[in-house]
């Protein structure tokens, strides 16, 4: 089976089980992937019966899936998925006027991959992204870029490297035309800009808002009207500077979510490189995770098979020190710090996430939040 077939299949079995929301932004995906017009055009116009057939659930799964049958009989030429775009070697950069030294940075990166860049603020984040993107100079080592578009100029290949700042800069006259003139520039057929804008509109969920002015979205929707004019470049790899920033919890999850799975599309798989302070949302869809501490780099393997380690627990619970130490001491509790909101707790590598579970339900104590950590990028902000 191919890629894009186990996501229409994937689209399809949300569907079914009435994850309508996730359902049908997987089916936007596929539909993309087809660049097939006539089933643009379908999508569209189901966008836009739903906006009109809010509560009309049922029939708009049925609508969902004979589309997706429809996509069915498409086949897609698929690219090689995990190609290496983006090796950086011993990069390093000087700001004179404050002395911040970044590097040096090794990296590879690979499409179809997401990595977050984390650390806390002035710690080279956006040097290293604006540097990647070709916006800023570094001093030495190096970058080399392979990208399947022919970029013999810097021209083009920095069409291929989107960089979407952390402010990004107001857009003048309607929404639709600052989209349709992307594509314009990016030589798309006269007769498929307005279908592909659309279709665009409609994948980054904007739909009801198309038609409103600049000034009248709120920054989350800004950020959202910005990718979505980034993502029809078709863009190799996407470099997003803290795009959470103004969004609240939920249209985070939804966001990374998003971008995650159009960058794992099978026919235009993009490198997705974002940097953000909410570490644990990003830790979720990241393939990688790149910590950056004082201008140096530590690479956090996302892995489930690491090596065992020692267990870290973070936990917000209305507990004294002496409380919690006498519960934990005897599954082997071995170093507690409370920064005076949460308690980091360090075990012995033989204790196990379901022991401390269960001691600390054998308290009377009240438990906000636990968490285990001990894989996180969150134990490098600690020490
Ligand atoms: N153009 C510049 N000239 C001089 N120093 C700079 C320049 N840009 C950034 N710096 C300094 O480099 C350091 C790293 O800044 P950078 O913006 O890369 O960090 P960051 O991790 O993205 O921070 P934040 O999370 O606050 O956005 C900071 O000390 C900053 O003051």
């Amino acid at each position: 089976m191919t890629t894009y077939q186990s996501r229409l299949r994937q689209a399809q079995s949300y569907l079914q089980d009435q994850d309508v929301d996730l359902g049908y932004r997987l089916l936007l995906d596929c539909t993309i992937d087809t660049q097939d017009m006539s089933l643009y055009k379908r999508a569209i116009e189901l966008t836009d019966w739903r906006e009109h057939h809010a509560n009309h659930t049922k029939d708009f799964i049925t609508k969902a899936l004979s589309l997706s049958e429809a996509l069915t009989h498409v086949q897609p030429d698929e690219h090689e998925h995990e190609a290496v775009v983006i090796t950086a070697k011993d990069v390093e950069k000087k700001y004179r006027r404050d002395g911040f030294k970044l590097g040096p940075i090794n990296l590879q990166l690979h499409k179809s991959q997401v990595y977050g860049l984390v650390g806390e603020n002035g710690n080279g984040k956006t040097t290293l992204l604006r540097i990647l993107a070709q916006e800023l100079a570094h001093d030495s080592g190096a970058v080399d870029y392979s990208l399947k578009a022919d970029t013999q100029t810097n021209y083009d290949l920095r069409s291929r490297l989107a960089y979407v700042p952390q402010r990004t800069e107001q857009w003048y006259g309607p929404l639709m035309d600052n989209l349709k003139f992307v594509l314009a520039n990016y030589n798309v057929a006269p007769d498929e800009i307005e279908t592909r804008a659309l279709m665009m509109v409609a994948r980054m969920g904007l739909w009801s808002y198309k038609d409103l002015k600049w000034s009248e979205l709120s920054s989350g929707y800004k950020m959202r009207f910005e990718l979505a004019r980034t993502l029809l470049r078709q863009p190799e790899v996407l470099l997003l500077d803290e795009p959470l920033a103004n969004l609240d919890v939920l249209a985070q999850q939804v966001i990374l979510e998003d971008l995650k799975s159009i960058c794992n599309s099978p026919v235009n798989p993009v490198a997705l490189i974002l940097s953000s302070q909410q570490l644990y949302e990003v830790e979720k869809v990241s393939d990688r995770v790149i910590f950056l501490k004082k201008g140096s780099q530590e690479i956090q393997e996302q892995s489930d098979n690491a090596d065992v380690l020692q267990l870290i627990i973070e936990m917000d619970i209305k507990a004294t020190r002496n409380e919690l130490e006498s519960a934990l001491q005897p599954v082997g509790l071995q170093k507690l710090i409370f920064n005076g909101g949460i308690y980091i707790a360090y075990f012995k590598e033989t204790t196990s996430f379901n022991q401390v579970l269960s001691i600390l339900g054998t308290t009377q104590a009240d438990v906000v939040y636990v968490r285990n950590i001990s894989k996180s990028t969150r134990r490098f902000f600690i020490d």
